[in-house]
């Protein structure tokens, strides 16, 4: 469904991602690991557009998206949740959601009261300013409302970063109930355990360089390797 061939990505003159290859096959759910600094919000954002590759290609459904500018990714699919959880902090949480629905007939499609039966603790502030939420909070936000872009393919940036256990715990059953409604991920992660939990296959990165590839298992396994390129 997606394929990152080559990609190279630079900040101005910085050198970020070398020769990036990574494949998402429709219905996994793919973790991208990595430390501080390594490069998988450069790899979200090569991918989203946002700071496009300047060598290299990216295939989305069958399509060449390498220069794609991001609102037309987003209308081929593709949903975004940054790492910095921005809502519009003015907004309130329904208002957050609503400026970015877009109407579609199909009951299958996402609304605010799909996002609200999914995250039932948004429901109950649906009047409060955006500004004022909890971090876990933002993130549901900033989830539900990438999910009301109806997208096939959801780009996950460290979700859980800097949230407590238990707001860890729900988020990664809701992003396991995700996949069952057949939603392909492609997730970052620095936590090991939420994404081996998670995901069905894993890249690690480093320095800019996909340095592991391989199932779930093969990784969990491999603890040489996880040693090298995860712990701190
Ligand atoms: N806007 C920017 N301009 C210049 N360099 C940047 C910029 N954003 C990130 N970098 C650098 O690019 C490298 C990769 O950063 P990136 O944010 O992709 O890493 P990451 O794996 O997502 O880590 P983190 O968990 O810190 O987000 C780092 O060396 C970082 O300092």
């Amino acid at each position: 469904m997606l394929e990152l061939k080559g990609v190279h990505t630079y900040y101005g003159l910085s050198h970020i991602l070398f020769d990036v290859s990574l494949t998402v096959e429709r219905g996994e759910v793919v973790c991208l690991l990595g430390r501080n600094g390594a490069g998988k919000s450069t790899t979200m954002r090569s991918i989203m557009g946002l700071t496009p590759p300047k060598r290299g290609s990216i295939v989305f459904k069958g399509q060449d998206i390498t220069t794609m500018k991001p609102h037309l990714r987003a209308r081929q699919g593709l949903g975004y949740v940054p790492d910095d959880r921005r809502v519009f902090a003015d907004l309130t949480v329904g208002e957050n959601l609503e400026i970015v629905a877009r109407p579609s007939g199909s009951s299958e499609t996402w609304d605010k009261e799909r996002v609200y039966r999914f995250f039932p603790p948004l429901a109950a502030i649906d009047g409060r300013q955006a500004g004022f939420l909890s971090g876990g909070e933002q993130q549901m936000l900033t989830i539900g409302r990438a999910l009301m872009t109806n997208p096939d393919f959801l780009l996950l940036d460290e979700p859980t970063e800097g949230l407590a256990p238990l707001v860890v715990k729900m988020l990664a059953d809701q992003i396991e109930s995700l996949k069952q409604t057949g939603l392909t991920v492609l997730l970052a992660e620095q936590n090991q355990e939420v994404a081996l939990g998670l995901a069905d296959r894993g890249y690690i990165i480093d320095n800019g360089v996909i340095r592991y590839s391989g199932t779930i298992e093969d990784l969990r396994a491999d603890e040489e390797v996880r040693k090298r390129y995860l712990m701190v």
